[in-house]
């Protein structure tokens, strides 16, 4: 399965995202990661619906939504409508995960369910077989350009493990602070859907960032 590239437009220029999104076509990002902030799950705002669906009548891309908010249940129609592909609730943030999940699922959409560094994987170990993804958060979410946290490789390694033993589907994605350096890491370790921010919009060439990024895991798996 090769891997694939998730720029988060976190850290594009937010006046400017129709151009943001046509240089990640250009530049073959695989998917497009969306981070969804409400100020409460996480201290950042961010967009919601209404510019998802904007976004989504200027691009082609796979759109990736991460809601960042609590009780994710209550925004599902509005981003289904918007034209999201994929949505990727968080664990922290729900009472019924599985009824979530089913729900994103009953649209016809990809569901995720999202876990913070210090959340155990133990907690979605029962969803395991119903979700598209699970994203492994290797920062605290909330903002762009922190390092990763070292202990979250061992946890990606534990739930690629627990995949081949279960014999599970589910991609893994990974998410904060992503250079070229600790994307080889993150592959190694089981990660195959990559999350990067800073390293692919402050690289001044959004094209050479991708590239770079899928140079240097090509072969790895
Ligand atoms: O969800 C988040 C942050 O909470 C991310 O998607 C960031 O956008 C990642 O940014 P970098 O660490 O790659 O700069």
């Amino acid at each position: 399965m090769p891997i694939k590239i998730a720029p988060s437009i976190l850290s594009s220029d937010f006046a400017d995202l129709k151009s943001e999104l046509k240089k990640l076509e250009v530049a073959g990002a695989d998917l497009v990661h969306i981070d969804v902030m409400d100020g409460n799950f996480v201290d950042n705002i961010t967009i919601g619906a209404p510019v998802v669906s904007s976004l989504r009548k200027n691009s082609k891309l796979f759109f990736d939504v991460h809601l960042m908010v609590i009780h994710p249940e209550k925004h599902i129609e509005r981003f289904v409508q918007s034209g999201a592909d994929n949505i990727t609730v968080h664990a922290e943030a729900t009472y019924h995960l599985d009824a979530l999940i089913s729900r994103i699922k009953s649209f016809g959409k990809k569901a995720s369910v999202a876990l913070n560094p210090a959340t155990p994987i133990y907690m979605i170990e029962n969803v395991l077989e119903i979700v598209d993804m699970v994203l492994i958060m290797t920062v605290n979410p909330g903002y762009g350009g922190q390092k990763l946290i070292p202990y979250t490789l061992k946890k990606i390694e534990r739930l690629a493990n627990f995949r081949e033993k279960e014999g599970l589907t589910f991609e893994i994605e990974v998410d904060g602070g992503i250079n070229e350096d600790t994307i080889v890491d993150c592959v190694k370790a089981g990660a195959d859907v990559i999350v990067a921010g800073s390293y692919v919009f402050d690289s001044g060439d959004v094209s050479k960032a991708v590239e770079k990024l899928k140079s240097k895991v090509r072969g790895l798996r």
